[in-house]
C-alpha cells in the first residue's frame, strides 16, 4: 500500500499548517525530510526540514503515530509547520519527491475504515462534522463518533439474529406449527424493533436541516410583504419590494444565523392564478420550496379583504400541517383592519415586517431549539435512512409472516433486515461505491 500524504489544515492564511503522512514508509521518509535517526512516538518533537537538496524549508513540530496507535492504524506522521500555503507546499513536494503519493480525499478516512479503526456511520460523522451548520449538529455528530450509531446498529442486529437463529432452528426441527408463546415472544421483540426503527427514522427525517442547514420558505399571495420581510431578516435590500403584485418571479435564496442556526431563508413568488407562463414556473417553484422547506412562515394581509388567493395558501397549509413546522403571520398590522381575521384562526402572529421582526426571529429559534434538542439518535446521511427504512420495512413483513406461520418467508425478511442494518457500519458495498463516499471527503481528511 502506498505512502500517502496532504495537507490536512485548510488552504489560506492561518498560524500553523500541518501535512500529514500515512503508510508503511511514513517513518523512513520522516527521517529524510527532518536529518532525525529517531522519533519517539506520540511525542511532539520540535525539528528542522529540509527538502531533497538539502535546502532548508521550515522549523515544524513533528509527531510519529506508531502502527497501529494512529489515525489509520498504519505509520503516521504528521509535520505541524508554519501556516499559510507555501510552507506546507514545500513539505508535501518534498514527501512527494521522497516517494510519498498526493492522498486521494477521504483516503485517510478510508484507510481508518479499511484497517477497522472506524465504522461506515462514524467515517460518515467524521464528514458531515466538517460542513456541519449548527453547534448541536456538531454534537449530535460527535456522539456519533462515539459510536452511538455504531452500538445501535449492533444492537439490533443482535435481536434480529437472536430471532432468526431461533426460528431457523424451528424450521429444520419442528414438524408442527411454533407454539403460540414463542410467536408472542417474537412478535413483542420486532414490534419493539420496529418502533425504535420508526423512532429514529421519523425524527432523523425532521432534523435533516441540521446537517445541511434548516430551509424556511416565505409563502403567501402577491404583495402580503414577503420580500420585505426578507430584507428585513437580512438587514439589506436583497430582494425588489413594490407595491405591484407579481413582483417577486423566482425563488431567492439566502443564508441566515438565528441563533446558533445557520438557515437557508427562501423568499417566493406570490402564489396565484398565474397571469403567463413564466409568473406559473414560478408558482410552482414556490411549492417546491414549501417541499423542500423544514419550517414555513405563512403570511397574510392586515389591510385586505380575504379572498380566493389566500383559501390556496390555507388549502396548501392543510396539505403541510403534518410534515412541516408552520408560523401563520399577519402582516402590515401596521396599517386599520377593515375586515376580519378569523380565517386565520387563533394561532397566528402579528407582524409589521418593514419594522420589526424580532418577535418572529425569536418564534423561529425556538422552533429550531426544540428541533435541535430531540435526544433520539440522528441518521445523517440518505445511506443511513435508507437503510434503516429498509429494515424497518423487512421487518414489518416479517411480522405479518409470522403470524401466517410463513416461517421460511419470515427468516428471509429477517435475513433482509439483517442485512439492511448491518450496511449502516460495514461494506457490502462494492469497492466503487466505498470509492464514491469517501472521495466526497475534504481534502486530507
Ligand atoms: N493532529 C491531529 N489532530 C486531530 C486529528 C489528527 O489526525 N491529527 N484527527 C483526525 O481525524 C482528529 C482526532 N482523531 C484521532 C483519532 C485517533 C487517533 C489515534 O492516534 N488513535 C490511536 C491512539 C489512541 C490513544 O492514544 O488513545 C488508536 O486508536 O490506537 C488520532 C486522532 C481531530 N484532531
Ligand atoms: N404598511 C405596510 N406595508 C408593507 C409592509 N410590508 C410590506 N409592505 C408593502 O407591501 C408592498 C408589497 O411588498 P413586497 O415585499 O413586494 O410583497 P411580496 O409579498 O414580496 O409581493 P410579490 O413578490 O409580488 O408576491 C410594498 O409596497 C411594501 O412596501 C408592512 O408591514 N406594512
Ligand atoms: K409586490
Ligand atoms: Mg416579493
Amino acid at each position: 500500500m502506498d505512502t500517502i500524504a496532504a495537507i490536512a489544515t485548510s488552504s489560506g492564511i492561518g498560524s500553523i499548517a500541518i501535512v500529514r503522512l500515512s503508510g508503511a514508509n511514513a517513518f523512513a521518509l520522516a527521517q529524510k525530510l527532518s536529518h532525525k535517526e529517531t522519533l519517539e512516538p506520540r511525542v511532539a518533537t520540535l525539528s528542522f526540514l529540509y527538502d531533497p537538496s538539502n535546502d532548508l524549508i521550515d522549523q515544524a513540530i513533528v509527531i510519529y503515530f506508531k502502527a497501529p496507535h494512529s489515525f489509520t492504524a498504519e505509520d503516521v506522521v504528521e509535520f505541524q509547520c508554519h501556516g499559510g500555503s507555501i510552507v506546507a507546499n514545500m513539505v508535501l513536494h518534498s514527501l512527494i519527491q521522497y516517494g510519498a503519493r498526493l492522498a486521494y480525499p477521504g483516503e485517510f478516512s478510508k484507510r481508518a475504515f479499511l484497517n477497522g479503526r472506524i465504522d461506515l456511520s462514524e467515517a460518515e460523522a467524521i464528514a458531515a462534522l466538517i460542513e456541519t451548520k449548527s453547534v448541536e449538529a456538531a454534537k449530535m455528530l460527535t456522539r456519533q463518533l462515539k459510536g452511538e450509531l455504531k452500538n445501535f446498529v449492533l444492537h439490533v442486529r443482535e435481536l434480529l439474529v437472536e430471532i432468526l437463529a431461533f426460528v431457523e432452528v424451528n424450521i429444520d426441527y419442528a414438524e408442527e406449527d411454533l407454539p403460540l408463546d414463542m410467536i408472542e415472544k417474537i412478535n413483542e421483540k420486532l414490534l419493539y424493533l420496529s418502533s425504535e426503527l420508526l423512532k429514529t427514522y421519523e425524527s432523523s427525517k425532521r432534523r435533516q436541516g441540521l446537517i445541511q442547514g434548516f430551509k424556511i420558505a416565505i409563502i403567501g399571495k402577491p404583495n402580503v410583504g414577503k420580500s420585505s420581510l426578507l430584507n428585513h431578516l437580512l438587514s439589506y435590500d436583497r430582494a425588489i419590494i413594490s407595491d405591484i403584485a407579481g413582483t417577486t418571479r423566482d425563488t431567492i435564496e439566502e443564508e441566515l444565523r438565528i441563533g446558533t442556526h445557520l438557515v437557508r431563508i427562501v423568499d417566493t413568488a406570490g402564489i396565484r392564478e398565474a397571469h403567463d407562463s413564466i409568473e406559473k414556473i414560478g408558482i410552482e417553484r414556490s411549492i417546491m420550496a414549501i417541499e423542500e422547506s423544514e419550517i414555513v412562515i405563512a403570511m397574510f394581509d392586515n389591510s385586505k379583504h380575504y379572498d380566493d388567493e389566500d383559501a390556496v395558501i390555507l388549502n396548501l397549509l392543510n396539505t403541510y400541517a403534518s410534515k412541516k413546522k408552520i408560523l401563520k403571520v399577519l402582516n402590515k398590522t401596521d396599517l386599520p383592519r377593515l375586515f376580519e381575521v378569523d380565517y386565520l384562526g387563533n394561532d397566528f402572529m402579528m407582524l409589521v415586517c418593514q419594522q420589526d421582526t424580532q418577535a418572529l426571529v425569536n418564534a423561529l429559534q425556538r422552533i429550531l431549539d426544540e428541533t435541535a434538542h430531540e435526544d433520539t439518535l440522528l441518521l445523517t446521511s440518505v445511506r443511513q435512512m435508507d437503510a434503516v427504512q429498509k429494515a424497518y420495512e423487512n421487518i414489518k413483513s416479517a411480522s405479518l409472516l409470522l403470524r401466517e406461520g410463513e416461517l421460511e418467508l419470515f427468516a428471509f425478511h429477517v435475513n433482509d433486515a439483517i442485512m439492511a442494518i448491518s450496511s449502516i457500519s460495514m461494506a457490502f458495498e462494492r469497492d466503487e461505491i466505498l470509492d464514491k463516499m469517501f472521495s466526497n471527503f475534504c481534502l486530507g481528511k
